[in-house]
């Protein structure tokens, strides 16, 4: 609503404006007219609507779920690599334990965890990502939910796993692990265990990390602690169950305790 008083102030919902500022026309004028161009679509305020959107139906998609755990790595593996069929390993032994597979519903190592998990009777998630050599999703994902934004989409990985697993890839695999490696640092998120399968393609970075990040004091050491490292798909899933069957007792213990210290006080 617009209304302007007779001190020369315009109202244009919570904005306050006078002389030259005031609009020509009011805002319900301007959303009934034919409109003369379309720009308006790729302003900012309109974005932010989508970004919204795309959080509210990630959200919506997603809440069900059940348990899960992430799995990254190149998109640019071949179905005859072995890294795609070692996709398919993780996500075998994820759904015997009884977890959903999150993947970026792309090609390569995604689609190889996607259609193990498919396989293997789990469920089978994608989150694509608008890009524009368009792939689509691979076939294996059954719930599959595309995203505009890395931003939002890059929120749902973590809010809906309770661990990643990261397998050989490139820029958007490594930009997949140090967004969860900062989260963990900063303890926006807690206890979220994160596995690198592949001790020989994760070694030269391992050893940077060592001897250049450690070594010039931008990371403390026990930062490095944050990931395990290993060959076998078994194990990284153990290690991110195991993660979590600790984070669940940890967490029964203090509730437990906040119990009995409310019980020793007893009625108000
Ligand atoms: C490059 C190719 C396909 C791109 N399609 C993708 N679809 C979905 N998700 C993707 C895609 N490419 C990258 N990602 C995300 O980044 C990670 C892999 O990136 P990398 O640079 O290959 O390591 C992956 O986990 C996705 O989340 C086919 O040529």
């Amino acid at each position: 609503m617009s209304t302007t008083n007779n001190r020369g102030n315009y109202r244009k919902g919570p904005v306050r404006l006078r002389g030259k500022l005031i609009p020509e026309k009011t805002t319900d004028e301007s959303l009934l007219e034919p409109a003369e161009s379309v720009d308006w679509v790729h302003m900012d305020p309109w974005r932010v609507m989508r970004i919204q959107a795309e959080f509210v139906e990630g959200f919506g998609a997603l809440a069900e779920l059940g348990p899960a755990i992430s799995v990254f790595g190149s998109a640019r593996f071949k179905p005859d690599d072995p890294e795609y069929t070692l996709a398919g390993e993780v996500a075998g032994h994820i759904v015997d334990a009884g977890y959903a597979v999150i993947t970026g519903g792309g090609p390569g190592v995604m689609e190889g965890a996607n259609k193990g998990a498919h396989e293997a009777g789990g469920t089978s998630v994608g989150l694509g990502i608008e890009l524009p050599f368009e792939q689509g999703m691979n076939e294996y994902v059954d719930l599959g939910v595309n995203f505009r934004y890395f931003f939002a989409r890059k929120t749902m990985f973590v809010k809906y796993a309770e661990g990643f697993i990261v397998l050989p890839g490139g820029f958007g695999t490594l930009d997949e692990l140090f967004e969860a490696l900062t989260l963990v640092q900063t303890t926006k998120v807690k206890r979220f265990p994160i596995v690198l399968i592949g001790t020989t393609f994760w070694a030269g970075l391992i050893d940077w990390l060592k001897n250049t990040l450690v070594e010039r004091g931008t990371i403390s050491s026990h930062d490095l602690d944050l990931m395990h490292l290993t060959d076998d798909p078994r194990e990284a899933v153990e290690i991110v169950l195991n993660a979590n069957r600790s984070r669940r007792r940890e967490e029964l213990a203090a509730a437990q305790a906040a119990a009995s210290r409310a019980g020793a006080m007893g009625p108000e």
